[in-house]
């Protein structure tokens, strides 16, 4: 085959505990993903040229070696020199439809689907951890985009395992085009403010199992339960990002006040806000009353759902 065409899927936190700092300047962070039905679709084949290029329908995301898909690539062809000597160079085509520094993982996910695109291309036969690994020199949230589902993440976001698959739970994102933020602000700003209340001491287990407290939406997501599982809803980074961004916090509130929302939260390091229902129907209605209580064209808001899978191949020539 010398065309693999990929689906990669976009992310939630449904929760997002920042424990502490370390010394290589990431967190300690515990949460929990989830993948969307809001995609991707990455297409890559082998070309003549011994080079990389990449192609986007999006006029903000960079084609260049910023790409985070161009870096995967490039990866590759560090880590398989043998293999890219032998295939060529490849070609890239993201039909972007995740928005852009939004909190759901887009460039993280065109990452992994390009991970798994050049295994295939080269024949290298990786193995899911073993791409998982080379995704989290990427970035922390490219292992998750790789396994996709539903994860508990430790470390830095990059140390998964896997929770019972969370089918079918309807979300809907709300979005203001015009407005990104910074990842690395995100954690800074918390850092600045709220890092007296760090548990440094790794010695102290006791302490650091205390000051997580991610049990209770664990088990509402073993159970399977949604309504639990949207009581118990956290985001850290809210706390920094919602009081620099008035918008996204107006936008939460108002989520919250409709009926059939079973709980409301910021996304990652922001923007995107979502919220959950129990169907399909209650997540339209809710985006209609969303519009009509926020007229500003700026705003996206889509419909998806919670998927079982991360990167999936959808066809192959
Ligand atoms: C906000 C989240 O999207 C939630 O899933 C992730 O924590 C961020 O994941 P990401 O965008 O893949 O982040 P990376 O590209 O690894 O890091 C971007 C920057 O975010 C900060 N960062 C990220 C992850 C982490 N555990 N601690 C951090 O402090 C660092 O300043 C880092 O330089
Ligand atoms: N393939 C890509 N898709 C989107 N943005 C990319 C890509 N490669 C690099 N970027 C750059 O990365 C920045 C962050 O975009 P991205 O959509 O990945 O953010 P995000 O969803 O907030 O990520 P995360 O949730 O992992 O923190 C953008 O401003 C963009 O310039």
């Amino acid at each position: 085959m010398r065309s693999y065409s990929l689906i990669a899927p976009a992310k939630i936190n449904l929760y997002l505990e920042i424990i502490s700092d370390r010394p290589d300047g990431y967190h300690e962070l515990t949460m929990i993903l989830q993948s969307i039905g809001l995609a991707d679709q990455i297409d890559v084949h082998s070309i003549s040229t011994d080079s990389i290029r990449v192609h986007c329908n999006h006029s903000q995301v960079p084609t260049d070696k910023s790409n985070l898909a161009y870096r995967a690539a490039e990866l590759m062809a560090m880590q398989f020199p043998e293999a890219f000597a032998q295939y060529g160079g490849v070609e890239i085509n993201i039909n972007k439809q995740i928005p852009v520094a939004a909190g759901l993982a887009g460039g993280s996910t065109n990452a992994a689907a390009v991970l798994v695109g050049i295994d295939l291309l080269w024949k290298l036969g990786l193995t899911q951890p073993e791409l998982e690994e080379l995704g989290g020199t990427l970035g922390s949230d490219v292992p998750f985009c790789v396994a996709g589902g539903t994860a508990i993440a430790t470390g830095r976001g990059d140390q998964l395992s896997p929770l019972p698959s969370l089918d079918n739970i309807y979300i809907v994102l709300g979005k203001y085009r015009s407005l990104e933020v910074s990842t690395p602000w995100a954690y800074k700003t918390y850092r600045e403010q709220f890092g007296d209340s760090y548990i440094r001491d790794s010695d102290n287990l006791a302490a650091r199992a205390n000051a997580v407290h991610s049990g209770a939406i664990v088990k509402a997501v073993v159970d399977k339960d949604p309504g639990e599982i949207a009581q118990k809803l956290h985001n850290d980074l809210e706390r920094v990002v919602l009081p620099a961004y008035p918008q996204v916090l107006q936008l939460r509130e108002v989520f919250a006040n409709q009926e059939g929302v079973l709980g409301t939260m910021m996304s990652g390091s922001g923007p995107t806000v979502f919220a959950l229902f129990e169907s399909q129907q209650q997540a339209e209605l809710v985006l209609r009353q969303v519009r009509e209580a926020i007229i500003n064209e700026d705003l996206e808001l889509f419909v998806t759902r919670t998927i079982t899978h991360g990167i999936k191949v959808v066809s192959s020539v």
